[in-house]
């Protein structure tokens, strides 16, 4: 279980996280809506330990992993997909091949493309950047803006994988600006002047 309870966050004189207090239990699906720069990706940063709060609470339940994409995801780009998949799987020793290549081909990528990744479309990066953020089998996944640049027919791929995570019990938070219409969320909360509000 994920909790966070009272994150205040300042970049010079801007307080951009006023008070945010926030659970996400296993099996919950939750998006985090929020206008440009209201202060989501912070949220992300904040539990991944990218940043650091002034001050508040990230508390996480022993044997949590958190799995993440945040921004524009990087990748060794001169290797092909599944190299880099390998690689980043295997920073933590968790590289299990047959889940990585069953993740591909549900995006409809090809685990046998030798092609580098620097020539991967903006929504080929996405699957691959989504992929890394589940395929060590994370149990809190943090995805930020995730259907950017992907087409309708990966949106389904993508509510698939998302069905799967919860029967998987697996936490997921989701982060964007925009509705995706075909999700079915457990909790929607809104981030207005710094602050997390139930929708
Ligand atoms: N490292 C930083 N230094 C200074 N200001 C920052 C930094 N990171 C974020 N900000 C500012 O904090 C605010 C929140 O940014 P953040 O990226 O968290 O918003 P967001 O809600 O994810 O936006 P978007 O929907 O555009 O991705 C913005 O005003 C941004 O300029």
């Amino acid at each position: 279980m994920l909790k966070i309870t009272g994150i205040k966050k300042s970049f010079g004189r801007k307080s951009v996280l006023k008070n945010v207090s926030m659970i996400a239990k296993p099996g919950q699906l939750i998006h985090i809506s929020g206008i440009n720069g209201s202060g989501k990706s912070t949220i992300f940063k904040i539990v991944t330990g990218l940043l650091e709060a002034d001050s508040g609470k990230v508390e996480l339940d022993h044997g949590d992993v958190i799995g993440a994409l945040i921004e524009n995801p990087s990748f060794l780009e001169y290797e092909s997909a599944m190299t880099n998949l390998h690689f980043l799987a295997n920073l933590n020793h968790r590289y299990n091949e047959k889940r990585v290549r069953n993740l591909l081909q549900q995006f409809e990528l090809d685990p046998d493309d030798s092609q580098a990744i620097a020539k991967y479309s903006v929504g080929m990066r996405q699957k691959v950047g989504i992929i890394q953020a589940v395929m060590e089998e994370q149990n809190i996944i943090l995805l930020d803006e995730p259907t950017r640049g992907i087409d309708q027919e990966s949106i389904g791929q993508f509510l698939t994988l998302l069905n799967r995570l919860k029967q998987e019990n697996k936490t997921v938070i989701i982060a964007s600006h925009d509705q995706i219409d075909e999700i079915n969320y457990d909790q929607g909360l809104t981030l207005q002047n710094g602050i997390l509000l139930n929708e």
